[in-house]
Parts: C-alpha cells; sequence; structure tokens
C-alpha cells in the first residue's frame, strides 16, 4: 500500500480552555487536514464561550524553549502566530524565525477576543509591525486588527484593498489577506498576494457560534502551506474550510460557542454531520 508523507505544522499562540480558539483550535484544524500538529504556547487562558476570565503569560524562557525543541529535533513545514501577548514574545518569535530562516510564516495578529478582552498589550503592536509583519508569509487581519496596525479606517471593499496593499508595501508582508467577518452581508476576503487581488465571498450564515474563525482560518491556511500548496490554493480550502465549520456549528456552550472543526473532513468524506445545528432542525 502507498504510505504518503507527513507534513508538519507549528502554533505559536494562546491556550483555550474552552477548546473553541487558540491552540487547540489550531490543532484540531491541522489533525483535520491531515498534517501533523505542534504547539509551542505563550499563554494559557481560562475562557469559555462567555469570555475570558483569565491570562496567565508563560516566561519567556518557556517559550523559547518548546520552540527550540521542536525546531532543533522535528522541524517544520510550516508555522503560524496567534495570541502573542507581550512585545517580548513578539521579539523572542521574530528571532527565531530568522535564525532558523522559517519561510512559510503566517501571522494572525490576534489582538482581541470577541468578548472584548485585550490579547495583545497595546506596548506589542509596535513590535508587531516593525519586527513580525515584514516576516510574514502571509498576515490574516480581521478588520478591527487593520484599523489598529494601519491607523485607517476600514468602511468598504475599497478601503481592506487599501488595507491588503499597505500591509504588503508598507510593512513587508509578502501577502495580506483582510477578513470580512465583522462587517454586515455575505463575507468577502480580500486577498492581496504583493501583485493582484482575489476576492473570496461565502454565504453569511446567522450564527453567534463563531468563536475561534480567525484562529482556524489562519491554521487551515497554514496547514496547506506545510504541503506544499501555493498560497491561493491554501486560503480557497481555508475559506470552504472556516465556511463550513461555521455553517455547521456544534451548538455548544451558552455565549459564542466553537466552531464545527470536523464539518470539511465529514463532507469530504460523504458522511452526515455532527452537532447542535442538525438539532435545532429536529434531525436528531
Ligand atoms: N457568520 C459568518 N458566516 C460565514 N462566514 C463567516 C462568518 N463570520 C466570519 N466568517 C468568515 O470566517 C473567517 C474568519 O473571519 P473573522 O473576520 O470572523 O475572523 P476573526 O474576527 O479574526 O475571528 P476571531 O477573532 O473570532 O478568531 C473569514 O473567512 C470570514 O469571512
Ligand atoms: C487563546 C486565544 N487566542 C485567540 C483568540 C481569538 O479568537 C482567543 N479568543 N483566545
Amino acid at each position: 500500500m502507498d504510505v504518503e508523507q507527513v507534513y508538519k505544522a507549528l502554533t505559536i499562540a494562546g491556550s483555550d480552555s474552552g477548546g473553541g480558539a487558540g491552540i487547540q483550535a489550531d490543532l484540531k484544524t491541522f489533525q483535520m487536514l491531515e498534517v501533523y500538529g505542534m504547539s509551542a504556547i505563550t499563554a494559557v487562558t481560562a475562557q469559555n464561550t462567555l469570555g475570558v476570565h483569565g491570562i496567565y503569560d508563560i516566561p519567556l524562557e518557556g517559550i523559547e524553549r518548546q520552540i527550540e525543541a521542536v525546531l532543533t529535533d522535528i522541524g517544520v513545514d510550516a508555522l503560524k502566530t496567534g495570541m502573542l501577548s507581550q512585545p517580548e514574545v513578539i521579539e523572542l518569535v521574530a528571532d527565531l524565525v530568522s535564525k532558523y530562516k522559517l519561510e512559510k510564516l503566517v501571522i494572525d495578529p490576534v489582538m482581541i477576543a470577541k468578548g472584548g478582552a485585550n490579547l495583545l498589550a497595546a506596548s506589542a503592536q509596535d513590535a508587531l509591525r516593525r519586527r513580525l509583519l515584514p516576516l510574514a508569509a502571509l498576515v490574516t487581519p480581521n478588520i478591527p486588527e487593520a484599523e489598529v496596525i494601519l491607523g485607517m479606517e476600514i468602511s468598504s471593499l475599497e478601503s481592506m484593498k487599501e488595507a491588503a496593499v499597505r500591509m504588503v508595501e508598507q510593512f513587508g508582508a509578502r501577502a495580506a489577506i483582510v477578513k470580512g467577518g465583522h462587517r454586515t452581508g455575505d463575507p468577502t476576503d480580500v486577498l492581496y498576494d504583493g501583485k493582484q487581488f482575489h476576492l473570496m465571498t461565502s454565504e453569511r450564515y446567522p450564527t453567534r457560534h463563531t468563536h475561534g474563525t480567525g484562529c482556524t482560518f489562519a491554521a487551515a491556511i497554514t496547514a496547506e502551506l506545510a504541503k506544499g500548496k501555493s498560497l491561493i490554493e491554501a486560503v480557497h480550502t481555508a475559506k470552504q474550510f472556516i465556511t463550513l465549520a461555521i455553517q455547521h456549528e456544534l451548538g455548544i456552550g451558552n455565549g459564542h460557542g466553537p466552531t464545527n472543526h470536523w464539518a470539511y473532513w465529514r463532507e469530504k468524506h460523504n458522511l452526515s454531520q455532527l452537532g447542535g445545528a442538525a438539532k435545532e432542525q429536529g434531525q436528531l
């Protein structure tokens, strides 16, 4: 029987005890896209679907050792960053990405959780712009994050395009995708790859269960890049992955619940979907 190659991806991010965002969302996504997932935890959050109840930063040395342990033995085909919390963590990640010449770096510039908790110190914004963006193969801001990074208002498709171009031309990312989840109507994400725009629109599902959508989307892109897919192919697969994950919400928790990380795999294998949406529609 044929045996296929194993591809490896690393996430450097915060832990979400509720399992819907952060490290947990990333590892679930890597697994469902058949990529071997590894993690370096930057902060532990006590979190559920109702909000963030505590944040406990991991000492810098502990973060460095996790990343070095993975890189010096197992190696990575692609990596992503999520919640980096403090400016020193950004400096450390930038140093290690340069030291190990890691090319396939996806930066999800996580700043604020859906419930409003701050996941990136204000003092870290400058380090993010100065140190991390120039190393990014792709940066994946939502609209409020792009507004903070660029100091501009984004209220139209045209300004989303301008924001994506500025991430590349002014801050040195090789590509940028500005996500449209925070606008009304069917969400359009704007990708600028340094040469041209690619617009991706999906149906908007009217659900409150969108906790961790950004993490899941960026993790899916990272997994596909790890397999050697082109940026455009990776983003298209990730868009399908996140759209199905939102469509087939699990209906877990009393607040903003997680997305369904099984949905893409189950659709691909022609299996019926798991979850709360089916229950509400009377199918269970
Ligand atoms: N209700 C929805 N229906 C369909 N697609 C959505 C919906 N909300 C967001 N998306 C899509 O999900 C992806 C993630 O976008 P979003 O803007 O929600 O990220 P985010 O704000 O960084 O997420 P988070 O901070 O919760 O992790 C994008 O492709 C976006 O278009
Ligand atoms: C740990 C963590 N990372 C990222 C987000 C953003 O969704 C979150 N809520 N929690």
